[in-house]
């Protein structure tokens, strides 16, 4: 406890350091980025970009991610600044049609009623004109009123809608340009605490060539975490499961080179057993066995990735009816033969020699992995869990949105107790820190390298 004395010398209280909380000073040792502690913010509109991408069918399944972005909003606010809120959520734009699906599903609205109930203050989220395929074509100039109203204080915030509503969030040309001059005319400060949202996008990167950029108190947190996984105690395991292939390929034939042992699971392993063994598993594209031969290729030669041999395949993805799934064996592949979906690990798979070997002997494991097509094959994710979470000797680190929302919801007891678990940290962002381990470096996040790049002009 360090004695607190007020301005006139007298000590009339203490503050309490259980030594858990990051420091400024740490912070700005460790990170030369320009950190929101350093900004103006008395009377300024603050553009704050959080990765709120929690909602699924309209409903939050794990409020982790707006929690932790709870203190930047505090801190803008105590000093004087006024909020105007952005995020994703989903993937709305449809890369084979080229279409943006405005879904209510995909909407904030279950955020900002989350926020207005945790905070007690009125968000209010602009109306914008729609296209039927390409979105939200420009901010209306009507949001100027909001704008005034927020600067006098008469609400509490504006939260924009899904930034990946807007047409110009994952272009690359003149309505990127068009998107992101508009955004910035909204305010007079950025800042940056969507750790998980890496995707060099309008509202993530180009947005800080034109205002000046700070990084929020949960990126702050994140980025000095994310070095532990660089330096890992060894033997240093990943586990790398999921439906986001097109993005996590990339980063994991790199990654590669860096764990001791690599475990993959859902569609990623799917492809990969594709391309390692000659089969057809549904719902794998061609293009993206192509990609996966390299990692085979790899691991001819390296032998790190352990099998898992046991799996399931149903007939559907519709969900989960008797007679329609089967545990099926990867020893028995053979190339041609086709399976319906694979839709999850066999829980025995965790308990093969390899398997147990590579997880109970690991010194640091990182989870971004769910192994099953949720909510209704969740048995491997759940075996996972319990078997990482045997190995007493390991830093656990878990970070990605759905990861996070079925360790919670399979495994809520322990889920809570590894929020306050020295030995376990949990990441907002998964695709985030497999982008990391891939740059080798922190500062290697092309949204990271934007706020360096807004410091030195
Ligand atoms: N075999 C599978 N087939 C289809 N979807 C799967 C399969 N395994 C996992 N998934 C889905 O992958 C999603 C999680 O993937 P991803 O978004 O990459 O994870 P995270 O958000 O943790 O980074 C879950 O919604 C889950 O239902
Ligand atoms: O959920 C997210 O990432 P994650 O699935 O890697 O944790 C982030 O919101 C980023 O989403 P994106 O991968 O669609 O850019």
């Amino acid at each position: 406890m360090a004695p607190y004395t007020c301005e006139n010398g007298i000590g009339v209280g203490y503050c309490v350091d259980d030594g858990r909380e990051l420091q400024a000073s740490d912070v700005n040792t460790k990170l030369q980025l320009p950190l929101l502690q350093e900004a103006d913010l008395k009377d300024k509109v603050v553009l704050l970009r959080v990765d709120h991408n929690v909602v699924k069918k309209g409903k939050i399944l794990d409020q982790y991610r707006i929690d932790v972005t709870l203190p930047t909003m505090y801190n803008i606010v105590e000093r004087g600044g006024r909020l105007i809120i952005m995020s994703h959520i989903g993937r709305p734009y449809d890369k084979k049609t080229k279409t943006i699906n405005i879904s209510e599903d995909e909407s904030v609205d279950a955020v900002v009623a989350y926020l207005q109930r945790k905070m007690r203050i009125r968000f209010v989220v602009p109306k914008f004109r729609t296209t039927d395929k390409e979105g939200i074509l420009d901010i209306d100039t009507s949001i100027n009123w909001l704008v005034k109203d927020l600067r006098n204080r008469k609400i509490g915030g504006i939260y924009l809608p899904n930034t990946r509503w807007f047409a110009g969030e994952e272009d690359k040309g003149e309505k990127l340009e068009r998107f992101v001059m508009q955004l910035a005319g909204l305010a007079d400060v950025f800042v940056n605490d969507a750790f998980g949202s890496w995707q060099p996008h309008a509202s993530t990167y180009h947005i800080s060539k034109y205002l000046p950029s700070y990084a929020g108190l949960c990126m702050q947190d994140e980025l000095c975490h994310v070095e532990a996984v660089l330096t890992p105690s060894r033997p240093f395991v990943a586990i790398v499961a999921g439906a986001k292939y097109d993005t996590k390929i990339g980063p994991l034939t790199k990654i590669y080179n860096t764990v001791d042992k690599l475990v993959l699971g859902g569609v990623i392993y799917n492809t990969y057993l594709c391309a390692k063994y000659g089969v057809k598993i549904g719902g794998v594209q061609d293009s993206d066995i192509e990609l996966a031969k390299e990692l085979v290729k790899k691991d001819r030669e390296q032998n790190k990735i352990v099998e898992m041999n046991a799996l399931v395949e149903s007939d559907t993805l519709e969900g989960k009816f008797e007679g329609q799934y089967r545990t099926i064996n990867v020893k028995d592949f053979a190339p041609g033969q086709t399976y319906k979906y694979i839709v999850d690990v066999d829980p025995v798979s965790f308990e093969s020699g390899d398997v147990m070997e590579a997880l109970n002997s690991a010194k640091t494991i990182f989870v971004n992995a769910v192994m099953g097509f949720m909510p209704h094959f969740w048995h491997g994710t759940s075996k996972m869990d319990e078997v990482i979470d045997n190995n007493p000797h390991a830093q656990k680190f878990f970070g990605g949105g759905d990861t996070l929302q079925a360790f919670k919801s399979l495994h809520p007891v322990l889920y809570q107790a590894a929020l306050d678990n020295v030995n376990y940290y949990l990441f907002t962002g998964g695709g985030t820190v497999l982008k990391v381990i891939e740059e080798g470096d922190p500062m290697g996040l092309e949204t990271v390298k934007a706020l360096m790049q807004s410091k030195e002009n």
